[in-house]
């Protein structure tokens, strides 16, 4: 892991360390989130797992080439964004999931939308996000049409894809691997350190909290500043245990996964 919790360090050449891209999984409760996260990192479905558990994994990647330090956190707000500057202050994009068979799920993955448009908006900085249709292999008790999905990706700028953590491992590559493009498209165009934040965590006392302003869930932002320069706070992290995926280890270079105690994997 990097020693300061988001600070990217840019690949400058072949010899250089590996680009760090942290990635967010967001989405409500049952939406697939772990799922997919676990698909990606051990080509092998989920059946169960602890809702209540939020979880980190690292990884490294290879996109177009490039070696890539990707950590993963896979989130558990349950039904409504909380909490949100654990992961809106550490994560370079953003993976926003629902269910293609829960209306609920989609109406959650739109608040998750404007959540990051506000925070950029706060922020003044840009955050990629894919927007995920899960569950695509239940395409058969859909209640969210694919045109949808397109019109609310198209609605904040954001790429969409519609995949399951059921099927093919490829594709849910892919989505990983085109979120790690985006942020490392990001990172160079801008390629500042993350900005660390002063530990304040009340809206500037002239404005009503953003939350408020905006009608969203109780979500607190750090008010970004440059002038008291604080380390960020790491990531609540459970346990950490290393495991050797075997079949990932046959079928692909990162031969070494970071999973955390919690997961029941079939
Ligand atoms: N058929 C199908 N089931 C899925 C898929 N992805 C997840 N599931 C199932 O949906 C349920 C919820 O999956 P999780 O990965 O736990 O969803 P989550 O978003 O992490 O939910 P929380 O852990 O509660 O935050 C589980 O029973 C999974 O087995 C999918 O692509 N297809």
């Amino acid at each position: 892991m990097s020693s300061v919790f988001g600070k990217p360090r840019a690949g400058s050449g072949p010899q250089s360390a590996p680009l760090e891209v942290n990635l967010a999984i967001l989405g409500r409760r049952g939406a697939g989130k772990s799922a997919l996260t676990v698909k990606f990192l051990t080509k092998r479905f989920i059946s169960e797992y602890d809702p209540n558990l939020e979880d980190t994994y690292s990884s490294e990647e290879t996109v177009d080439h490039q070696p890539v330090h990707l950590r993963v956190m896979d989130t558990a707000d349950l039904d409504t964004p909380r909490n949100c500057e654990r992961y809106l202050n550490w994560a370079h994009a953003f993976l926003v999931v629902y269910s293609v068979d829960s209306r609920q799920s989609f109406e959650g993955s739109s608040s998750y939308l404007e959540l990051l448009a506000l925070h950029a908006k706060e922020t003044q900085r840009s955050f990629p996000a894919l927007l995920l249709g899960n569950k695509l292999d239940m395409a058969q008790y859909r209640q969210v049409t694919k045109a949808e999905g397109v019109a609310l990706a198209g609605r904040f700028g954001c790429l969409f894809f519609e995949v399951s953590a059921c099927l093919d491992f490829e594709h849910v590559q892919h989505v990983f691997h085109e979120a790690v493009r985006e942020a490392r498209r990001e990172l160079e165009k801008s390629p500042l350190t993350r900005p660390l934040f002063i530990s304040e965590d009340r809206a500037l006392p002239h404005q009503a909290p953003l939350t408020a302003r905006h009608g969203l869930a109780s979500c607190t932002f750090n008010t970004l500043s440059t002038v008291s320069l604080k380390e960020m706070p790491t990531v609540a992290q459970a346990k950490l245990v290393t495991v050797k995926s075997s079949r990932a280890q046959s079928k692909r270079k990162a031969p070494t996964l970071t999973l955390l105690k919690g997961f029941k994997i079939f």
